[in-house]
């Protein structure tokens, strides 16, 4: 059985890691399995720069294998707001719901067509005594006028797939990942963790 670390707090990411990562023989930790880990300050002006920060201190603090991710939302339409700043955009509560009626509101009366987004989801892979690795993942759609569906966490409810039509959030568990920004950027780790 191999151990990994996931620098983070967020209860979706870790069932979402977990799903991923236990059919190839990891068993997955959090920060929640951690509680006196160091808060971590996302500073960064990238997905990518947050999440090297964020698997850097928690490697360095338990000399463990640590994956971290940061991840958002880019809408085109808000020149890719809310970005870096997604868990953060309707105050430092982190308050989905508060954070899906800022977007909402945002963008109240933009048409369809005006209203494409992505998630993206940076990993950052810190091994204790080398030099970090990190890779992008994206899921392309648009945000949707009114919440659907009761599954995943975030803005799921709002994010329509190009491909589907449907909400992350009126997708399985399984079908979220396999087609989401988390699981492109996990296929892309796992080659470099080889
Ligand atoms: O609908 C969503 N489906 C997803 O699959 C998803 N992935 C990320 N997000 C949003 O982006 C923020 C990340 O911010 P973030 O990377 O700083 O994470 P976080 O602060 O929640 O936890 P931590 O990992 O930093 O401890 C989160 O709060 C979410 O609002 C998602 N929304
Ligand atoms: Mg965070």
């Amino acid at each position: 059985m191999k151990n990994i670390i996931i620098a983070t707090k967020n209860q979706g990411k870790v069932k979402e890691f977990q799903a991923m990562l236990a059919p190839l023989g990891y068993q997955v930790q959090s920060l929640l399995d951690f509680p006196d880990s160091i808060d971590v300050e996302e500073t960064g002006q990238t997905f990518e720069e947050n999440s090297i920060l964020k698997a850097e201190a928690i490697s360095k603090q338990y000399q463990l294998i640590t994956i971290a991710d940061d991840s958002g939302l880019e809408i085109d339409y808000l020149n890719g707001e809310p970005g870096v700043y997604s868990a953060r955009y309707a105050g430092p509560e982190k308050d989905d719901q508060a954070n899906i009626d800022a977007v909402l509101k945002k963008l109240e009366n933009v048409e369809m067509n005006q209203r494409k987004a992505r998630f993206v989801c940076a990993l950052a892979l810190s091994v204790p005594g080398l030099k970090t690795k990190t890779v992008v993942g994206t899921c392309e759609g648009y945000i949707a006028k009114e919440r659907k569906g009761q599954g995943g966490f975030g803005y799921d409810p709002i994010f329509c797939i190009d491909s589907t039509g449907k909400t992350m959030a009126e997708l399985t568990k399984e079908e979220k990942n396999q087609i989401s920004h988390r699981a492109d950027a996990l296929r892309k780790i796992k080659e470099l963790m080889k």
